[in-house]
């Protein structure tokens, strides 16, 4: 491994004004190039010195122990840069392997734009499909990678991003490949760059070495590309930019080459802001070919802070505008600074660090703050911006910037998903902001995926218990896609995950980074158990005068939670309990007013005291096998009591969690079932093969088959456009001969190939990459997400319990 002493990172990025700052993301598959192209645009902003390699273990932005040594992205990393000297870029390298979804669902949260990264030999690939989902709402450009690899295919995969992403493209440019008439060869060398109208050819032993060439002054096949990809260029913004179309007509005379490149440049701005097309480049980050004009299309054609889509708020009327000083303008307040929490790491010598995007006006550092999320008042420490892992302080974060919180007063105060306000201007002037409104504005929360699996962490004496679970919790904290359990009947303690990659990891964060002394068990899918039908209502009473009346029933698992609350009684507040779909379900009081509360403890206090019993009590277990309770709604009456003079709420607490236990016992084992997770499954196979996967999937994974299509007749619509649509359109989109391409390979994707689509107990996946490899001699391809929990029926009771 090459030592980190050989070269440096300039922490220091010049500030730039909002107009010319870009939060972007990398996202793609696992594999597809993300850090290598990241570490190159380090090294060609000036950031770095050197280029680091994702194989030795040395880039910038894995810097994980873990991550150099698994050659992996596991947590986004941010590091900004500037380029062409006025724009700063502050981005972040998302990982790709699914089971680290949430960093990525963080991530899209908090950026304004995105850089599809797509493999050229491996097309539109499954998990690109779902973080291109996740980023739906936010401009995105394409770089077709690797290009250089036997089998790459530049058009096929722009052929995919069209069909599978089911979005218009404009292809800004197209690979060039030099032939050598003695191997007979076609070596990727460079790009035709379309708008520009030049040729631009790397050196490969020199990456600051680019020849430019004047694209009309080549020949052949490059000449001719580059002149049906300019007319091809100029036709589908045509069709989105009026102003383009005058131009090209009464300026340039109809001639596709007298449209100059800033008129094009803007128009696929704006074509691309309004989500109307995707930009596609194409390189080989690895060889160091592309990787200029990508950060240039950054900078030219995704949004500023000043273009990017509003965050969304729970108050739905709050006015908003954007104000080249302030940022998202909010409430008409020019000293209102919002900002949201969405991530925590804790730093072995920095301690916790809390990162930010500040939305509206100026974080200071000392700043007296709220969080809104947690109605919690506090001091801010010392702030920084992070470059991967060099921390540069600041005393100021700005509109529009990323950072990070740090110190010992914010430590416990903010959570991942928090949402944070003070005054822009004065030290401590929370007063002068509006109660209702601006202190109680919250940008909506990350949605955190359920864990699906789970494993067993004892301390390897009880002397180590206490040491186990700070370290837990410091796991949770940075990770809320881990969830901790516990087994009420064993004791024992669950770390649930979103897979054994995800476990894995956390289990070498616990043994290697925070010294847990821990034994960890083997991977388990996560069971549940759950009622089938409501306990009766039952009432207890103290010696001190609390009264409570509640019942347990059944959440429907076929009915979207948001539904299912939205259709309930204006006369019920709901309370999450926990990660499980459990929530509390609280009446208005038959004779106490919010508005005209007269007891010593807090609302809030109660009710918060009700959920951690709540949540204890349906952590017990059912009656079947002890699994955790899910899908559970604690209601609690309307006619409560307690003393007026009752200081806190510690009388509370065994009083509900008793009563519900005492609710759930009522019921018979036949009350109960046993759930499990179960999975979307797409699977993509070839003709010949569907009937041995179908036989499979059917018979011995108990699947449950929704459809089986042709691959290009998917009937989806996007836009108002059918699937059938956007293949006619990448029949139609000109595309330059994928030269490198045998016929047979090129035939091969999305002809003749079958696409299925199941519901799928995750337990029958195990394992599932060998058999779909074994059963289409390596020509299948599948991908699970998760769907939700479902019964298991009594066929499989048996088999589950066992596991
Ligand atoms: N031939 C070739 N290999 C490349 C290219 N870009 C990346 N690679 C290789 O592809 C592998 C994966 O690259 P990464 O940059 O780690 O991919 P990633 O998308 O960041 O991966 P994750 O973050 O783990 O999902 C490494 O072995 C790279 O050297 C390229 O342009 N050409």
């Amino acid at each position: 491994m090459i030592s980190r002493a050989f070269y440096f990172v300039r922490p220091y990025t010049t500030r730039a004004d909002l107009s010319r700052l870009r939060n972007i993301g990398i996202i793609a598959h696992i594999d597809a190039g993300k850090t290598t192209t990241t570490e190159r645009m380090l090294y060609y902003s000036g950031k770095i010195n050197r280029i680091g390699d994702v194989d030795q273990g040395d880039t910038i932005t894995d810097f994980l122990p873990q991550e150099r040594s698994r050659g992996i992205t596991i947590q986004s990393a941010a590091i900004s840069f500037n380029w062409q000297k006025k724009y700063k870029i502050n981005l972040i390298d998302t990982p790709g392997h699914a089971d680290f979804t949430f960093e990525v669902i963080r991530s899209v949260k908090v950026l304004d734009g995105c850089v599809t990264i797509l493999d050229a030999v491996a097309g539109v690939e499954a998990q690109t499909e779902k973080v291109w989902k996740q980023s739906e709402n936010i401009p995105k450009i394409c770089f077709i990678n690797k290009m250089d690899r036997d089998g790459a295919g530049y058009s096929r995969t722009v052929k995919e991003l069209i069909t599978k992403m089911q979005t218009k493209v404009a292809l800004i440019n197209l690979p060039f490949f030099e032939y050598d008439p003695d191997t007979q060869t076609n070596t990727f060398k460079g790009i035709i760059d379309l708008v520009n109208q030049k040729i631009l050819k790397w050196d490969a032993e020199d990456p600051d070495r680019v020849e430019v060439m004047e694209a009309l002054e080549s020949s052949g096949e490059h000449l001719e590309n580059f002149l049906k990809g300019r007319e091809a260029l100029v036709e589908v913004l045509g069709e989105f930019d009026e102003n383009l179309v005058e131009y090209f007509l009464e300026e340039a005379g109809g001639d596709y080459l007298r449209v100059p490149a800033d008129i094009l440049n803007r128009s696929i701005r704006r074509a691309t802001l309004a989500q109307y097309l995707t930009p596609v480049f194409c390189g080989a980050s690895f060889r160091n070919i592309g990787v200029q004009p990508l950060l240039d299309a950054v900078v030219n054609y995704l949004p500023s802070p000043l273009e990017a889509r509003f965050p969304e708020v729970n108050h739905r009327n709050m006015p908003m505008q954007y104000d080249p000083a302030v940022g998202v303008l909010m409430n008409h307040n020019k000293n209102l600074c919002v900002a949201f929490a969405f991530k925590v790491i804790t730093d072995s010598i920095r301690g916790t660090m809390i990162f930010v995007r500040v939305y509206s006006g100026v974080l200071n550092s000392n700043n007296t703050v709220y969080n809104c999320s947690r109605d919690k008042k506090f001091k801010l420490g010392k702030l920084a911006l992070l470059h991967a892992n060099v921390y540069e302080e600041t005393q100021k974060l700005y509109p529009g910037e990323i950072g990070v919180l740090t110190g010992a007063t914010v430590a416990d105060k903010v959570s991942t998903g928090d949402t944070i306000v003070t005054h822009s201007v004065k030290r401590d002037a929370l007063k002068s902001l509006n109660k209702n409104i601006e202190l109680n504005l919250k940008i909506n929360p990350i949605t955190v995926p359920p864990p699906v699996f789970v494993v067993c962490v004892e301390p390897k004496t009880l002397g180590n218990k206490r040491a186990m679970e700070e370290a837990l919790s410091i796991l949770i904290k940075e990770d809320p896609s881990l969830v901790v359990s516990k087994d009420e009947e064993t004791g024992q303690t669950l770390l649930g995950g979103m897979g054994e990659l995800h476990l894995e990891i956390a289990r070498d964060r616990l043994l290697n980074d925070l010294n847990a002394e821990v034994h960890i068990g083997k991977v388990m899918v996560s069971y549940k158990e759950s009622i089938n039908s409501p306990t009766a209502d039952v009432t207890t009473q103290n010696e001190t005068g609390c009264r409570f009346s509640l019942s347990v029933a059944p959440i429907p698992l076929d009915i979207p939670i948001a539904e299912t609350i939205a259709s309930s009684s204006n006369n019920l507040k709901w309370y999450p309990l926990g990660g499980d779909n459990n929530y509390l379900i609280v009446e208005n009081h038959e004779s106490y007013r919010l508005d005209d509360w007269s007891f010593q403890v807090p609302y809030s206090a109660i009710i918060n005291a009700i959920v951690s019993s709540s949540i204890a009590a349906l952590q017990k277990g059912g009656k079947i096998a002890n699994f955790p309770l899910h899908s559970c709604a604690v209601k609690l009456k309307g006619d409560w009591r307690i003393p007026l003079d009752l200081e806190n709420v510690t009388d509370i607490l065994p009083l509900t969690r008793h009563l519900i236990s005492q609710a759930l016992h009522s019921l018979r084992i036949n009350d109960y079932s046993v759930l499990e997770p179960v999975m979307n499954l797409e699977v993509n196979v070839p003709q010949k093969h569907l009937g041995s996967v179908v036989q499979d999937l059917t018979a011995a994974r108990k699947s449950h088959i929704l459809s089986i299509d042709d691959e290009h007749e998917l009937e989806e619509s996007r836009g108002g456009l059918t699937s059938i649509d956007y293949h006619r359109m990448a029949q139609r989109q000109y595309l330059p001969p994928d030269i490198t391409l045998k016929n047979a390979q090129l035939g091969e994707v999305g002809s003749g190939n079958k696409f299925i689509r199941a519901i799928v107990p995750l337990k029958e996946m195990v394992a599932y990459t060998n058999t779909i490899r074994s059963l289409t001699q390596g020509r299948g391809t599948f991908y699970l997400s998760y769907h939700g929990m479902d019964k298991v029926g009594q066929d499989r009771l048996e088999s589950v319990i066992n596991d």
